[in-house]
């Protein structure tokens, strides 16, 4: 068969865009992160040697696999948590310095632990320090492009948005919402102890999810909570998807292929998506509240934006606000939980000071203000078990930050877990629970206060921490006013890193009633 052009034309044209690929590929996934890493070692930046296209991905999977087992199943004396899950950055920072960078597949990152530069970096309000690229592509699928997962123009407008939503002012109107998740927990322990004689082994995990996911769905949603738990099961199962322990988040390109796994995500991601705007529908038809949907909404429509774009801002914002707001809370509150447990004098102390400033009653704002010990308390857990681990961006043009050019594409690691265990900033007893040294607020607690950051810093800090502040304390006060705890003899001590760090095995308590008021 004659074909109908010239075959060495053909085969010449087949041969330059092969050649074409292949440069475009080694120019891509091994030229330009080379030379983004020279720029850096010739500042005196170093780091372990990377593999051509894994990076340190090797090292960083081996670590993990074997600190995973390594945990003591005896309630921890210390909370090491720095040494426990982060071992490998642990020796590369001893070997190599406070920066230095590694990389994740061809992706140079600079891991930076450095005061000086944790503060410029903290007070950078540039557009052009945003989310890591490669970080907001893995959270794609989960959280489209929203809040959490965008940069630049299109992230601030998102945030102008949201933020008014989420200020104290608009937290005072969600008191009643708050206090009334807490209690329905409350009341599902009663009824436990009640059915079992006085005593009762609790894992405390779903509660605390329950709760906080109740809280997010009323309070920012309207809907209730049972309108809420099909997105939360679904969103849940989704962000176990899309965890670093599944294959298809490490290897890029692999998401697009439908394995298994990714196939389940998408279902899962139609799913969810189906259920926002089924809730959206509703609200539509029924009422015109001015909370954080509505505005999503009226935004939306402001906007000019075609149906499909509408839909997607709306559906986007939705999943990043539950994701924010619903673990890190409930993980906060088991770590809470876990630490009043183990450690009896400061949940007497608490306890006391909840009893004296309520008197009975359910805590107001005003109340909740007035209980320092407890707040000395969260911002201890917050301090050792911060639910996420890193604060990370990338740079979007070349920055400067103290004395160290960094070149525009270097992602930036801050290790949250060890500059919140640091023995020169925070003592000898840094991996200790002591809530005595927030005495004096987050600003008294070290001799350096940016480096405390369990809600990350700059112009990203996080958007719900009043919320989370408030949210934390209505339950840990309600809980304290009601019932006394310790841990279980069957708790074992494995807090682990999935997206964030959480208890591998749950919380589990001894709960009980309570039946007289104790003294301190
Ligand atoms: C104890 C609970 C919480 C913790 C520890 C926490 C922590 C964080 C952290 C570390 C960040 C990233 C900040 C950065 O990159 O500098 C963040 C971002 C965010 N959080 Fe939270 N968070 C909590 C609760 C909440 C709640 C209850 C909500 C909302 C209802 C929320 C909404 C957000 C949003 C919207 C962002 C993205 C901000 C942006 O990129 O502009 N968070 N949070």
């Amino acid at each position: 068969m004659k074909l109908p052009f010239d075959s060495h034309f053909f085969m010449s044209v087949v041969f330059l865009c092969s050649v074409g690929l292949l440069c475009y590929l080694y120019t891509s996934l091994v030229e330009k992160p080379n030379r983004l890493r020279s720029k850096l070692r010739k500042q005196g930046v170093s780091g372990p040697p990377p593999t051509i296209l894994l990076g340190n991905i090797m090292e960083l999977k081996k670590a993990r696999s074997t600190t995973s087992n390594s945990l003591s199943s005896e309630p921890p004396a210390t909370h090491n948590l720095a040494a426990v899950l982060l071992p490998l950055f642990d020796k590369w920072s001893k070997q190599y310095g406070q920066v230095f960078m590694f990389s994740i597949g061809t992706k140079p990152i600079l891991c930076v632990n450095q005061p000086d530069i944790v503060r410029e970096f903290s007070v950078c309000t540039s557009l052009d320090l945003g989310k890591p690229s490669y970080q907001l592509k893995q959270l794609a699928p989960l959280l489209g492009q929203g809040i959490l997962t965008s940069n630049g123009t299109t992230w601030a407008h998102h945030r102008k948005i949201l933020a008014p939503e989420l200020y104290m002012e608009k937290i005072k109107g969600m008191m009643n919402i708050i206090s009334e998740s807490a209690i329905s927990v409350l009341n599902l322990w009663n009824s436990k102890i009640e059915a079992e004689g006085g005593v009762v082994d609790i894992k405390i995990d779903e509660y605390m999810r329950n709760f906080s996911g109740d809280v997010i769905s009323r309070a920012c949603f309207g809907s209730n909570y049972s309108k809420g738990e099909e997105i939360f099961l679904k969103l849940t199962a989704l962000q176990e998807l899309m965890s670093w322990n599944n294959i298809s988040n490490r290897i890029p390109g692999m998401r697009y292929l439908p394995t298994k796994t990714n196939r389940e995500a998408w279902r899962l991601q139609n799913e969810v998506k189906k259920l926002i705007l089924q809730v959206v529908k509703e609200r539509k038809e029924t009422t015109f509240e001015k909370d954080l949907l509505q505005m999503i909404l009226e935004s939306a429509k402001n906007s000019n934006l075609s149906e499909a774009a509408t839909e997607r801002f709306i559906v986007d914002n939705c999943k990043n606000i539950y994701l924010a707001g619903y673990e890190t809370t409930a993980v906060s509150a088991t770590w809470c939980l876990m630490l009043l447990a183990l450690n009896q004098n400061w949940q007497d102390r608490v306890r006391a000071e909840v009893l004296e400033v309520c008197g009975g009653k359910i805590p107001d704002v005003n109340m909740l203000s007035k209980m320092k010990q407890l707040t000395m308390v969260i911002h201890e857990t917050l301090r050792l078990y911060p639910p996420v681990s890193v604060v990370s961006r990338e740079a979007y043009k070349d920055m400067k930050f103290g004395n160290l050019d960094v070149p525009k594409g270097f992602s930036f690691w801050v290790m949250v877990v060890t500059l919140h265990t640091n023995s020169d900033n925070w003592g000898a007893d840094a991996h200790e629970f002591n809530p005595k040294r927030f005495a004096n607020g987050t600003i008294g607690a070290c001799k350096l206060p940016h480096m405390y950051m369990p809600f990350g810093v700059g112009p990203r800090v996080c958007l719900g921490q009043n919320l989370a502040m408030v949210e934390l304390k209505m339950l840990m006060a309600l809980i304290l006013s009601k019932f006394t705890f310790s841990l279980s003899p069957q708790y074992v001590h494995s807090p682990t890193l999935r997206l964030l760090i959480e208890p591998e095995h749950g919380i589990k308590l001894l709960m009980k009633k309570l039946s007289t008021v104790p003294r301190v």
